[in-house]
């Protein structure tokens, strides 16, 4: 039995009698202390995935367990970082950490509870900002925030749901840096959801691709065997990367082929619309619809070049 477990979920979205089936069949396997990166393209259910794993969503069939219990609802052993940062804009850096670490840690007091919430904000190096409000910090900052938060709550698992993709290219490889460091040092179970194959691989100790949906499942893992630490600027010239790199993006690519193809065998044709006019109500024919459009054609030329004879 490994830590983390779905044996054969699927999960859809609508009412009964017109469901679309997200995930399908998906069975997951996560030992303790690994960390795994699940990559797969827009809309396929990867956040889906997540919540799953979480608790704040459960499959239509199959089974979630952790530590060999059913997973039944969300909780403190679970930690989730979203993408977008979700903090309360009222609260500063600490209050926002120190209402986590409160819900979690009750029996603190409270001279316990400030080193807590600071010992995290020091892990994510933002002690200057701690008495900062979320809209005076960066979004690599908030990130920052959000992770220290909860990490603060010492979960077993660490949910992190494409917490780096709204960031530009500098903030979120020193994030990710960032969460290999406190990876290797508090070793726990990662689930890391993404859509950057490198992020994956400098990251991971497996990547297992997500096929495209409906009906999307995990495919088979690839083990990242590259050893740590992992340097980004040396990676990029190391033969195994560099392979694993071409093997996932190609099977990623193959993946995305196939969807083409299934959709260009589910073409339809389009019901020949007429515009109605609108003042009489009455459909219009295809030789005033065209006449239509070029006097409205006229009209934004003319009026382009008022405005630009006006800006002249
Ligand atoms: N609450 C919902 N109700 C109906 N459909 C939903 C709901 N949530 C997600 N979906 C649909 O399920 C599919 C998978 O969504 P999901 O958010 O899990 O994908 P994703 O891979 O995380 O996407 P992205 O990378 O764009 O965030 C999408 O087609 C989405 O439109």
């Amino acid at each position: 039995m490994s830590f983390l477990e779905l044996t054969n979920v699927s999960v859809g979205y609508g009412p009964t009698n017109n469901r679309t089936e997200v995930l399908s069949a998906v069975n997951l396997a996560v030992e303790e202390n690994e960390f795994v990166a699940i990559i797969g393209f827009s809309g396929s259910g990867k956040s889906t995935l997540i919540n799953l794993l979480a608790g704040l969503q459960f499959p239509d069939t199959g089974e979630v367990r952790m530590g060999g219990k059913v997973v039944a609802e969300p909780g403190p052993e679970r930690g989730i970082v979203f993408q977008n940062y979700s903090l309360l804009p009222w609260l500063s850096v600490a209050e926002n950490i120190d209402l986590a670490v409160k819900s979690v840690f009750p029996a603190l007091s409270k001279a316990e509870r400030k080193a807590h919430v600071d010992r995290y904000i020091a892990k994510v190096n933002l002690s200057p900002a701690r008495e900062k409000k979320p809209s005076e910090l960066s979004g690599g900052m908030r990130q920052r925030v959000s992770l220290a938060r909860t990490l603060s709550m010492q979960p077993e698992v660490l949910l992190l749901d494409e917490p780096l993709s709204a960031l530009d290219a500098l903030t979120r490889a020193n994030l990710q840096d960032e969460i290999t460091r406190i990876w290797e040092q508090d070793k726990r179970t990662v689930v890391l959801i993404t859509n950057d194959v490198d992020e994956a691989l400098l990251l991971a100790d497996r990547v297992i691709p997500l096929t495209m949906g409906p009906q999307a499942t995990l495919a088979t893992s690839f083990d990242v065997t590259l050893d740590r630490p992992r340097d980004r600027t040396a990676l990029n010239h190391d033969p195994k990367f560099k392979q694993l790199k071409a093997e996932i993006t190609n099977y990623l690519l193959g993946l995305n082929r196939e969807a083409k193809a299934l959709r260009v065998d589910q073409q339809f044709e389009m019901p020949k619309v007429l515009p109605a006019d609108f003042s009489t109500g009455r459909r219009l024919p295809p030789r005033a619809v065209q006449h239509q459009a070029t006097i409205d054609a006229n009209a934004v030329h003319d009026s382009a070049d008022k405005n630009n004879s006006h800006a002249a």
